[in-house]
C-alpha cells in the first residue's frame, strides 16, 4: 500500500527544491519527517540518491540549514533525503529528559526492550520503511543509493552499510561514532534499548561489524576534526584497523583545528559530494 505523505515546507535553492514531508510511519508508529532536496535535474529524468543521517539532539532540520550541501546536490543532481534522528512524541516515560536518551537520540538501532522496543526501530525505518517511501514517490534510480552522515548519524550511516552489503554505493562519515559500547554519551541508551549484554550491543558496533563484515567491496570515507569536543568517544583509529582485517577500503582525514559542528561539516561536504560522485554517478 502506498503510503500518504505531506508536504510541510518547499523552498527554491541552487535551481532545485528543498522540501519536508511528515508521514505516518508504521515501523515506528508515530508520525515522522523527513527533509528531501530535489535536483533540477530530477524534473528531466531519475536521479542518484544520497541519504544523510544527522547526530544527537537533531532533526532533520540541521543538515538542510546548515551543512551547505544544496549547491553540490543540484551540481551532481543527486536527490538527498536527511531523516529525523528518532521517533517523537511516543510517550515513553523519561524520551525527552536527556539530550542522550530518547527523543534525538535513536542511536539508529532496533530496540530490543520494553518500553522502548515498540518505536525504536530506527534502523528498520532507514533501510527499509524509508527507502519504500522514497522510491513511490520520487524520481530516483533504483540501486543508486549512497549514505552518509555526522556523529551518531555517521555510526548510523557505517551500520547501514556494514549490515546490507552491496546496497549502499559508498558510505561517508563526518566525525562518526566508530565504536558504540565505547562511547560514554550511547551507554545509558545502549542499555535501556538494548540490554546489558555487551554481545547484544555488539551487534550494533561499526568497528566489531567491520572485522566481520564478508560482502564485496566497500568503500568508506572518514573526515575527522582534530579539535573534536567528542573525539575520545569516536574511536576512528580502531576502526581503520579492523577495515585493514576484512576487504574494507576506508580512507580516514584528519583535520587539524576542525571541531564536531557544522562549520567543519559544511567544510568538507563538497568533497564528500565528490567521493560518492565517483561511484553513483
Ligand atoms: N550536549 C550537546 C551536544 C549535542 C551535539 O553536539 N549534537 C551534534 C551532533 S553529536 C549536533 O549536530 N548538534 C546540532 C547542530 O550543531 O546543529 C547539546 O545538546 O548541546
Amino acid at each position: 500500500m502506498a503510503s500518504m505523505i505531506t508536504q510541510e515546507s518547499c523552498n527554491k535553492s541552487f535551481g532545485g527544491y528543498q522540501k519536508v514531508f511528515s508521514h505516518y510511519s508504521s515501523v515506528l508508529e508515530c508520525r515522522m519527517k523527513f527533509a528531501i532536496y530535489l535536483p533540477p535535474q530530477a524534473e528531466d529524468g531519475k536521479c542518484p540518491l544520497l541519504y544523510y543521517l544527522s547526530g544527537l539532539t537533531c532533526t532533520e532540520q540541521n543538515f538542510i540549514q546548515k551543512a551547505g550541501a544544496q549547491r553540490f546536490a543540484s551540481q551532481h543532481g543527486f536527490i538527498v533525503v536527511a531523516a529525523d534522528t528518532s521517533p517523537r512524541g511516543c510517550n515513553i516515560p523519561g524520551e525527552d529528559e536527556k539530550w542522550n536518551v530518547g527523543t534525538g537520540a535513536s542511536l539508529y538501532v532496533d530496540a530490543t526492550q520494553e518500553p522502548w522496543c515498540k518505536h525504536y526501530r530506527m534502523y528498520s525505518y532507514i533501510v527499509s520503511e524509508l527507502p519504500a517511501i522514497i522510491e513511490q514517490n520520487f524520481p530516483v534510480l533504483p540501486d543508486r543509493s549512497s549514505i552518509f552522515g555526522h556523529s551518531m548519524g555517521g555510526h548510523g550511516a557505517l551500520l547501514c552499510a556494514l549490515l546490507n552489503p552491496g546496497k549502499y554505493k559508498s558510505v561517508s562519515a563526518f566525525a562518526p561514532v566508530c565504536n558504540s559500547v565505547k562511547c560514554a554519551p550511547f551507554q545509558e541508551a545502549l542499555r535501556l534499548y538494548l540490554g546489558s549484554d555487551v554481545h547484544e550491543q555488539n551487534k550494533w558496533n561499526a568497528t566489531e561489524l567491520a572485522k566481520k563484515y564478508d560482502g564485496p567491496p566497500l568503500n568508506i570515507l572518514i573526515d575527522q576534526g582534530m579539535e573534536d569536543e567528542f573525539l575520545q568517544d569516536l574511536h576512528p583509529e580502531e576502526f581503520t584497523r579492523a577495515c585493514a582485517e576484512s576487504r574494507i577500503s576506508v580512507v580516514l582525514n584528519m583535520r587539524e583545528g576542525y571541531d564536531h559542528g557544522y562549520y567543519f561539516i559544511s567544510s568538507f561536504i563538497e568533497h564528500h559530494f565528490e567521493y560518492h560522485a565517483k561511484f553513483l554517478k
